[in-house]
């Protein structure tokens, strides 16, 4: 198998009904680390993730990965701001795509353990997925997402309901997994949580990517007067 990145995108333009969302955006990701999407609501970062991922409707230009596109889908998984359960229970939720890529029970029911434990969910593999709380669910996706080891890892605001201990604890695995070497891509609002995980920083404005920088530098020094602005808490238009 080829690695994914570097992923190209050129003039690529995400689509509904005839309007443009996002794009054209032209931009090129390498293979390490942790890439943050941030931006006003409505910029346009849920799109951007979705439209890399193939999910979003490609109305114009190219996704180029460094292998082929069935390649790179099979090598990503996509955490959800909503996550969707089966209405099962916790192991079986954390099974399902292990026996879907052929493993046996036993070895699934395994490694479910060992990440449920990982996540904090190391007590509840016989709860029903569905009267989780809304940061149970959030780490239950997590887990079900990096339990297949993708190469690549969206994460469309992870920790958008979680309290600071449970965003602590998905922070220090997400890290784990950039150390171990998983592509991460992912949208917050939690400026403090950007700074923390990126690599490299992507600003979305009105479905334009806007600004581009280095973790530390961008946010020391924004190249636009909108990021800067949007960095302050200003309302940016
Ligand atoms: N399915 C859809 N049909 C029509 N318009 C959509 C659809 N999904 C998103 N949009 C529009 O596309 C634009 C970008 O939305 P998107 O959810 O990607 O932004 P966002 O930056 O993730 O926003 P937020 O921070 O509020 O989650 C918005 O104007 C939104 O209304």
């Amino acid at each position: 198998m080829s690695d994914l990145f570097p992923v190209r995108l050129e003039a690529a333009r995400a689509t509904r009904r005839g309007r443009t969302l996002v794009g054209p955006v032209d931009l090129e990701l390498d293979g390490a680390g942790t890439t943050v999407v941030i931006g006003p609501n409505g910029a346009g970062k849920t799109t951007f993730l979705r439209m890399l991922h193939g999910t979003a409707r490609l109305g114009g230009g190219r996704i180029r990965w460094n292998c082929t596109t069935e390649e790179a889908r099979h090598h990503q998984c996509f955490v959800f701001q909503q996550p969707v359960m089966l209405r099962r229970t916790v192991m079986q939720n954390l099974i399902y795509p292990l026996r879907m890529r052929g493993m046996s029970r036993g070895e699934a029911e395994d490694r479910a353990r060992r990440w449920a434990a990982r996540v904090g969910l190391g007590s509840m593999l016989t709860r029903q997925a569905p009267v989780l709380s809304g940061g149970e669910r959030q780490k239950l996706a997590l887990a079900r997402a990096m339990i297949t080891e993708p190469k690549l890892l969206f994460l469309d605001e992870p920790c958008a309901s979680l309290d600071g201990r449970a965003m602590r604890e998905i922070e220090e695995i997400l890290q784990e997994a950039r150390a171990g070497g998983m592509r991460l891509i992912l949208s917050t609002h939690d400026m403090g949580q950007a700074r923390r995980l990126a690599d490299e920083v992507l600003f979305l404005l009105h479905g334009w990517l806007h600004d581009r920088g280095a973790g530390p530098e961008f946010f020391t020094q924004p190249a636009t007067p909108q990021a800067r602005a949007f960095l302050n808490g200003d309302i940016v238009e």
